[in-house]
């Protein structure tokens, strides 16, 4: 299309949205459905995480095309089910609601920072019953402080951080930024101990401070916690945690716990690796991860708890018959897990195809998402990507990698004019990198979805390249610059980008948000394929595997190196500040002494890594998508 123009207006969009055509049947795109009926318990949960700030969904992927307001809508759907099969249906998060998607991230670049933050209040659409912080909440002091002071308090009891304080500015004294923990009964009589058990992150800004969880578990409100005299049927423990992988607490919270219960189920839900996961600890605790993104919601039922006036096999859905521990004979806890893909298909199915799924709440959040986009010019242009780069779904030195194209973009746009002609070498953490960028229109939105954070690139001045030769497997060789935890599953999914967007205006969202998905029998489309502690009958819509390929913690990027291929005596050392304490001590094994006071602004703090790839997409890309 050659209309993109970057100067739309919110009347246009919402005269758009209702006068969008209804897709032809043969342009639906080709979603293979819901594997069958959701399983409901006695107790059953929704769970999301690292969600991101992926409130549009993902308008280039119909596979997980529904936005927040259309989780709005189910999750109404859903409680309504609930009450009917007679069983307690709860709605939970674990963290990480920054960093990932224009609509959170866009507003820290405005005059007004993050206090003018548009993407929490639209998070506050949703009725979660228990949710906690992740890592990402936890980075920019400002960000911290907008969460303790207008996120956190907005859910009251139901924000729990039993191990993260923040220092509030009105006082300067440490506070918690929800509550330790929750006691509470449910609709049909489950006596719940609730937790939120941040993992012990160490990279939070100066305003806030983690109890690590083995001196949590000592602490006397905790101790008194788990002793109270009040029954306890059900312990909750939400983390951003992972289930299994290196880095989790869980462990440590669940050997308290049993030391004084020996048998009461503890449920956890977990996040932070981005993974779809189910890992059993014993017969009676389980741990979910709902992968991330929004590209999942994780579903886990769970019979057997000795108590309360609930529905233990409610009729006309599948029921959880698994013991936790596969193969143990007599179990008392039945469970089973479903991760089901984020798109309005798979939530249609599941509301049984009720005749309206679009509540006034969701039509309404739906609507505040796409108007949002507008005001924050999300959708504005910068060129058409010829090609989509991923992660990891190829070689890091391969043509479809992100890494040969972000290397080409640094030398391309990262240059300091008064220094121009000097070679310099340019190291980025593959971390900073959080989606594939997709074939197809590269927008401000696309900026922060597949690098959100606005590092500032530093340097060394003339640093002899006897030390630099090696630095990039020095830091390669070097500890993880990314997650604690392994590297989880980027997905490289067929995208359907059927139009480019107008300022404000994404027809193809229009498209997914109207798409009235048939289940036609398709071939499975490459998409999660996952294996956890139940096996690989998980995924809710089967897919066919997608390859994946590990990074390494960081790429160089080197530029004005002496034509004749010779090397150069001297080069600039340019680093992302995020990275600049492993650069000088990568530097040091070399034998180059420098410390902070070396290191210099390279460009201008109004050049970010969030910059750079729209900079070279200006430059080397057209705009007829
Ligand atoms: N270049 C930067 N990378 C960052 C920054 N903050 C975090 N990160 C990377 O993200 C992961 C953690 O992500 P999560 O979703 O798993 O919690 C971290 O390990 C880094 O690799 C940053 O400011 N700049
Ligand atoms: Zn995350
Ligand atoms: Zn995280």
């Amino acid at each position: 299309c050659g209309g993109c123009t970057g100067t739309g207006d919110v009347e246009m969009v919402r005269r758009a949205r209702l006068l969008q055509p209804r897709m032809q049947p043969d342009a639906q795109p080709a979603v293979n459905g819901p594997r069958g009926p959701l399983p409901w318990g006695q107790i059953t949960f929704a769970h999301t995480s690292d969600t991101h700030g992926w409130l549009e969904g993902h308008v280039k992927e119909a596979n997980y095309g529904a936005d927040w307001g259309d989780y709005v809508s189910f999750i109404r759907h859903m409680r309504y089910k609930a009450r009917s099969l007679g069983v307690d249906f709860l709605v939970v998060d674990s963290g990480d609601l920054h960093d990932g998607a224009g609509i959170t991230d866009a507003t820290a670049k405005l005059p007004g920072g993050v206090n003018g933050q548009v993407g929490l209040p639209i998070y506050k659409n949703l009725d979660y019953d228990l949710l906690t912080i992740g890592n990402h909440e936890l980075y920019v002091a400002d960000i911290t402080y907008d969460v303790f002071e207008n996120f956190a308090k907005s859910y009251g009891s139901k924000y729990l951080t039993s191990n993260v304080q923040i220092r509030d500015p009105k006082d300067n004294k440490f506070k918690y930024i929800g509550k330790q923990y929750k006691y509470f009964t449910t609709y049909y009589g489950i006596r719940i101990m609730a937790f939120g058990v941040l993992f012990d992150f160490t990279g939070n800004a100066n305003n806030s401070k983690i109890t690590k969880a083995s001196d949590m578990v000592q602490e006397q409100w905790f101790v008194d916690a788990i002793n109270t005299p009040e029954p306890v049927d059900l312990f909750l423990v939400l983390g951003h945690n992972p289930a299994r992988m290196s880095g989790t607490t869980f462990p440590v919270i669940r050997e308290a716990i049993r030391k004084v219960h020996p048998t009461t189920p503890i449920q956890f839900f977990g996040g932070h690796t981005h993974t779809r996961d189910f890992k059993a600890y014993d017969n009676s605790s389980t741990a979910l991860e709902p992968g991330r993104y929004c590209e999942t919601l994780g579903w886990l039922a769970m019979s057997g708890i000795k108590a309360g006036k609930g529905n233990h096999t409610p009729s006309g859905v599948p029921n959880p018959t698994r013991p936790a521990i596969n193969g143990t004979v007599g179990a008392e806890m039945k469970y089973d897990r479903r991760y089901i893909d984020w798109n309005r298909h798979s939530f249609d199915y599941h509301s049984d195809n009720v005749k309206t799924f679009d509540t006034p709440r969701g039509n309404a959040t739906s609507q505040k998402i796409w108007e949002e986009r507008h005001n924050l010019n999300l959708t504005n242009l910068y060129g058409c990507a010829p090609q989509t780069y991923c992660l990891s779904c190829a070689p890091q030195n391969s043509s479809l990698s992100i890494y040969p194209l972000v290397q080409k973009a640094l030398a391309a746009t990262v240059i300091n004019p008064d220094r121009a002609t000097i070679p310099r070498m340019i190291y980025v953490n593959t971390g900073g990198f959080r989606f594939d960028l997709v074939k197809g229109p590269f927008t401000y939105d696309d900026s922060f979805i597949v690098a959100p954070f606005r590092n500032l690139f530093r340097y060394i001045p003339n640093v002899p390249y006897e030390y630099v030769k090696d630095l990039i497997n020095t830091l390669n060789a070097g500890p993880h610059q990314k997650r604690d935890t392994e590297r989880f599953h980027e997905t490289f999914l067929p995208r359907t980008v059927d139009s480019c967007p107008l300022d404000g205006m994404d027809f193809n969202r229009q498209f997914t948000k109207r798409r009235v998905f048939t289940r036609r029998q398709v071939a499975a489309t490459p998409g999660y394929t996952t294996n956890d502690d139940f096996g690989t009958d998980g995924d809710d819509t089967p897919h066919s595997a997608i390859p994946y390929y590990d990074t390494t913690n960081d790429v160089v990027s080197q530029a004005n190196f002496p034509a004749d291929g010779s090397n150069p005596k001297v080069v600039d050392v340019v680093f992302y500040d995020f990275i600049q304490s492993y650069v000088i001590s990568g530097l040091a094994k070399a034998g180059g002494k420098y410390t902070l006071a070396d290191v210099a602004p390279y460009m201008p703090e109004s050049f970010t890594s969030n910059d750079f790839l729209p900079a070279y997409a200006k430059l080397a890309w057209g705009k007829d998508c």
